[in-house]
């Protein structure tokens, strides 16, 4: 195999705070321009202090590298796997003068986000494309991968399991509740191509309702579940997706559930989305109501996700010589991509 004629894979991610002084600087970085209250930048700034200052995203990050690493490295690919951050070091800028000052003139990155938005896509083109204004250094981009059957197969595992865990303690009905990042409604009908079937919701819900079939096969259980969200930020008065998964945990309390999984299937990591929100906010939640309460697993480096993402990285790179049909939608050097920011005020 080879990834010719790109010589290193760039990881493009969103970056987090290493240490307590890292953190006020990080969030800065991560509200500019983006009519963020500051009390909302206060309240963020505490999930991250009661960690320790400490976001888990870098090593989780690079534990996924890793794996990506060694996958290239089973199928004969022996390339640099490096990282650069939109809010946070080392910044991607960094990274490609690194690139550049190591002689890589072509490199394919990929982003640490599984669906299509700006802000989960679009933004890290135009993140990419910034970092390697006037340098010598072209850099394509895979597209989301959440829509892929390795994707899917992942999170079903993890449904799999948790919903294991939890029989192990409720015998009647279990509601499964997948939970997602919010966005701006806005950004939400501007995602990918602003097609109905297009949209970050719709997506999502294709992914969820994949998953919950899969575990549902696998449980010999029919599952309910249903999508949430967490981590809304923004002023009040702008629409963001909802329920949020705490407001559906008050309600599902009400509503003859004696269990409930959470399954951070928006984010591939344990992100402090997932610490944060789900493993401390939902779960103070869910104890307050009495309600017995799972969180699945996210892919992590799930063998077969990591497979995934290396298929993907090499289809592109057999693109880029002539030998395979692009698929790829998002495609920023060209000027084919999802759609710019939409204005939020
Ligand atoms: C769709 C989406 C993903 C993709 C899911 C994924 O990739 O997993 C994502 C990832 C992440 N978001 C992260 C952190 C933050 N996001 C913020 C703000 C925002 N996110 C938004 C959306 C998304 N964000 C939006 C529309 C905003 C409003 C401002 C704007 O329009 O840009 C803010 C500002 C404070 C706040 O308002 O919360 C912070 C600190 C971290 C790091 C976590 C860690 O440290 O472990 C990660 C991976
Ligand atoms: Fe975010």
């Amino acid at each position: 195999m080879t990834l010719a004629p790109y010589s290193a894979v760039l990881f493009a991610s969103y970056g987090g705070p290493n240490e307590p002084d890292d953190v006020l600087p990080f969030m800065r970085n991560a509200t500019a321009g983006r009519n963020i209250p500051d009390e909302r930048l206060l309240e963020v700034s505490e999930h991250y202090m009661l960690f320790g200052g400490r976001s888990p995203i870098n090593e989780l990050n690079a534990a996924l590298m890793d794996a990506v690493r060694a996958e290239l490295a089973r199928r004969g690919v022996d390339v640099p796997v490096v990282i650069g951050n939109r809010n946070w070091e080392p910044y991607l800028g960094d990274t490609v003068d690194d690139l550049v000052a190591a002689g890589h003139r072509q490199v394919i990155a990929l982003a640490t986000s599984a669906y299509r938005s700006y802000s989960s896509c679009r933004q890290y083109c135009e993140d990419l494309d910034g970092a390697r204004s006037g340098k010598d250094i072209a850099i394509d981009k895979i597209d989301p991968f959440a829509e892929t059957p390795e994707f899917v197969a992942a999170n079903a595992r993890a449904v799999v399991d948790g919903v294991r865990a939890l029989r192990e303690r409720v015998q009647g009905e279990l509601r499964v509740l997948f939970v997602t990042h919010s966005i701006p409604l806005t950004m939400n009908q501007a995602s990918y191509t602003g097609e109905p079937d297009s949209r970050y919701d719709a997506q999502h819900l294709r992914v969820a309702e994949a998953v919950a079939r899969e575990a549902s096969e696998a449980l010999g259980e029919a599952l309910t579940w249903e999508l949430t969200y967490c981590s809304r930020s923004g002023a009040p008065h702008i629409p963001w997706l909802e329920p949020d998964v705490n407001d559906r945990l008050e309600e599902v309390a009400g509503e003859d559930v004696d269990g409930v999984l959470a399954v951070p299937f928006g984010f591939i990591n344990d992100h402090m989305e997932v610490a944060y929100d789900l493993d401390t906010e939902a779960k103070a939640t869910a104890e307050r109501l009495g309600l017995p309460y799972v969180r699945a697993a996210t892919v992590g480096t799930d063998p077969g996700f990591v497979a995934m993402l290396v298929d993907k990285l090499l289809h592109r790179a057999a693109v880029a010589r002539g030998e395979a049909e692009d698929t790829t939608i998002c495609q920023f050097s060209t000027g084919r991509c999802c759609l710019p920011r939409p204005a939020t005020h």
